[in-house]
């Protein structure tokens, strides 16, 4: 691959319900930290580069916050999605409603985007809860296969690598994305190229004739 077919920048979007963990899983993928508590009322952009099989990317990253895909949160959800190139949609093993957000939130990435391959993976955070545990494993597996998406179920608090196996399977279906897009480009400038050689040629035998 040459360097300047190489996806240089990716930008992510975390969405869920509230309180699953999208801030905590952000800050645990940047900075290897779980910090407790944070500011629930901003929504973030982050920026940071990070090497996923020893190729670089620039990345934003955007936390959004308490939205779902009903009411009126929905506009701005929307325009989020317009944004994104890849999704992480996170649920809490703990909150079943969280877990009941998925499929919408994923219906509505399909919707806004007019496709069903849009780069998504669904994560299941707080395993490290399993006192409060609401949903089980199996059944966000099965969601995950129902709705075609890479699925991980780990703790933020716990687990930095988990967190940033999660991160980085999404950058590669990202890339992948972005090679497939180059492609049908490629694809649609050479049929363009022929097209136009043909009309060329066809003119100047027309020429010719006359
Ligand atoms: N035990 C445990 N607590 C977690 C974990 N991840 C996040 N939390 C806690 O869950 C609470 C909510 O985490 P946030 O990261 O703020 O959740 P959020 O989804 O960004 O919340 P909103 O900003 O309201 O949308 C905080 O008290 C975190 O410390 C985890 O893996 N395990």
């Amino acid at each position: 691959m040459t360097e300047a077919r190489k996806m240089a920048r990716a930008k992510l979007v975390l969405l869920g319900r509230e309180n699953c963990g999208k801030t905590a899983l952000c800050v645990r993928f940047i900075t290897k930290r779980f910090i407790g508590e944070y500011d629930h009322k901003k929504e973030v952009t982050y920026r940071c580069c990070k090497i996923v099989d020893k190729e670089a990317t620039d990345l934003e990253i955007l936390d959004t916050v308490n939205k779902d895909c009903v009411g009126s949160g929905a506009t701005p959800l929307e325009s989020s999605i317009k944004w994104g190139d890849g999704f992480l949609i996170v649920y809490s093993v703990t909150d079943r409603s969280s877990f009941e957000a998925v499929a919408r939130l994923k219906r509505l990435i399909d919707h806004t985007r007019q496709s069903l391959g849009i780069p998504t993976v669904i994560v299941a955070n707080k395993n490290d809860m399993e006192n409060g545990r609401a949903v089980r494993t199996e059944e966000g597996q099965a969601l995950a296969r129902d709705l075609r998406c890479s699925f991980f179920e780990l703790s933020a608090a716990e687990s930095s690598s988990a967190v940033e196996a999660a991160f980085s399977q999404l950058i590669r279906e990202v890339r992948v994305e972005f090679h497939r897009h180059l492609l049908a480009m490629d694809k649609r400038s050479r049929v363009l190229q022929m097209r136009h050689a043909l009309k060329n040629k066809l003119t100047r035998s027309k020429t010719m004739q006359w």
